[in-house]
């Protein structure tokens, strides 16, 4: 970030006459210094010479494709505390999510109102920063970020801190939002590699034929495409940690080549011939049951052994009792700080609520719900209808009995639905308030209700 009270924002994407009326509208206000650039290689190219904007606006087109999604990535990898809010035509819902999947931190559906709406997000993201920001990728505090007082977490903060102490590879298991990259930042930040980069990649989020060079990195020319070198992964995380998420969904023939680096401590990019020596620790996570992986035969128990190193389990949020609540409550204070809204607490039937639902997507989805709690309660307190409808899967098992594959759980969409629709009853009906409370495109709800996804509150 460059001088105080002075933020740089980067516009992004190839369409001159939007990108003209854009920084037109934006340049008014002169804390900003608008910078513009016409290709996703040369934004890279300037964060990875340390530039680091304090909000980027990406333009991407009327369909973001796979390009779109993966230079997503890519901008959230270099630039971990930049906001950055993507602009497209295409209203489906999905498309959204997916890229906020991968680091967007909002989506606009492109239209008349968007440039009010970009001024107030940069309005929100352009705050003055008290500390300086941390090294490449990651967070000290993440440590003490990591909340819970159940025993099971207390247990899970004593193995980071002897994690820390040594380069052994750690592997983490847990279900889908239960803190697995968190738990990777606090073993970096707590080790002496701590101002080195950290490094998070998500295997299942990478297209399978781009694995390789993604990881090892390749030549100029390997590949249609190749037109620079680029260095993979392993070696950006030299010195550092390298956190390799997802691990089961790697396929056999990477697994072998994956093995063969981690045996050699060297990589070859893809396309070329020279050995590249790097020094990292490995830190892997997977929701899968790497051992039964390995049993089944679609993981080499090779591989398995040798990544195994220490293993920490994080148990699934249902299962931390009262933690729920702790969370809860950090949540909402942390969003209304950042937001200014007024801090509430939890009245106690919305605390019975939030104990009595299992939260089949743990800490992440408890975080979406109070924080969408905190923007949509009006009195003194957070009451049981601000929350979302929570409706536990019915499977009628006992929720502590829940299986740790995702089979069961709702999808993204439809608690994402459920959340829109939620909305829509707190306005009754009112779809450009309800679409300005949760910050999404009011062209997204109409088109959700046209096509019957979503209902107004009278029907
Ligand atoms: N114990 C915790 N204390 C505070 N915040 C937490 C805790 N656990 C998770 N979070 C927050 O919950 C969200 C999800 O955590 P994280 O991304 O680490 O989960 P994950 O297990 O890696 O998810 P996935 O399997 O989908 O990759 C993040 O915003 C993280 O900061």
């Amino acid at each position: 970030m460059i001088a105080a009270a002075t933020f740089e924002i980067w516009l992004l994407g190839n369409n001159e006459a939007y990108s003209n009326l854009l920084s037109h509208q934006l340049g008014r206000n002169p804390d900003y210094r608008i910078r513009r650039f016409p290709t996703i290689a040369l934004a890279l190219g300037s964060a990875q010479e340390g530039e680091q904007p304090e909000a980027i606006i990406y333009d991407c087109g009327p369909t973001p494709d796979a390009a779109v999604h993966r230079a997503v990535r890519q901008l959230r990898e270099q630039l971990p505390q930049t906001g950055l809010f993507l602009i497209s035509s295409q209203s489906d819902i999905s498309t959204a999510v997916e890229l906020m999947r991968h680091g967007a931190s909002d989506y606009l559906v492109k239209d008349a109102s968007t440039p009010d709406r970009l001024w107030q997000l940069l309005a929100q993201t352009c705050q003055p920063r008290a500390t300086p920001p941390s090294p490449k990728g990651t967070c000290p505090e993440a440590a003490s970020l990591l909340l819970g007082e159940h025993a099971s977490m207390q247990r899970v903060r004593e193995l980071i801190a002897k994690a820390a102490r040594t380069v052994i590879t750690v592997s983490i298991t847990g279900e889908t939002g239960t803190g697995k990259e968190l738990v990777a930042q606090a073993i970096h930040a707590q080790s002496s590699r701590a101002s080195q980069p950290f490094v998070a990649v998500n295997m299942a989020a990478i297209p399978r034929e781009l694995l390789e060079s993604e990881l090892f990195g390749h030549e100029k020319g390997a590949f249609t495409g190749a037109t620079a070198r680029r260095v993979g992964h392993f070696e950006a995380a030299n010195g550092g940690t390298l956190f390799l998420d997802e691990i089961g969904d790697l396929e056999l023939p990477l697994q072998a080549k994956l093995l063969r680096v981690l045996q050699e401590r060297v990589v070859t990019r893809v396309g070329g011939s020279k050995p590249v020596p790097f020094d990292v620790r490995l830190v892997v996570a997977t929701h899968r049951d790497l051992a039964a992986e390995a049993r089944a035969g679609r993981f080499r128990e090779d591989l398995y052994y040798r990544l195994l190193g220490l293993p920490i389990e994080l148990p699934p949020l249902r299962a931390r009792g009262n933690d729920r609540l702790l969370l809860a409550d950090h949540f909402v204070q942390n969003f209304s700080h950042a937001n200014r809204l007024p801090i509430r607490s939890f009245d106690a039937e919305a605390k019975r609520r939030l104990l009595a639902y299992p939260f089949p997507g743990n800490v992440r989805e408890l975080k979406a719900v109070v924080e969408l709690a905190a923007v949509l309660a009006d009195g003194a307190h957070i009451v049981a209808a601000d929350l979302p409808p929570l409706q536990a899967p019915a499977t009628g098992r006992d929720a502590s009995a829940m299986p740790t594959t995702t089979g069961t759980m709702p999808s993204l969409r439809e608690q994402t639905l459920a959340i829109m629709q939620n909305a829509l009853l707190q306005t009754q009906g009112d779809v450009v308030a309800a679409a300005s409370r949760l910050r999404i495109g009011r062209s997204t709800m109409y088109r959700l209700l046209q096509s019957g996804h979503l209902r107004l509150p009278q029907d």
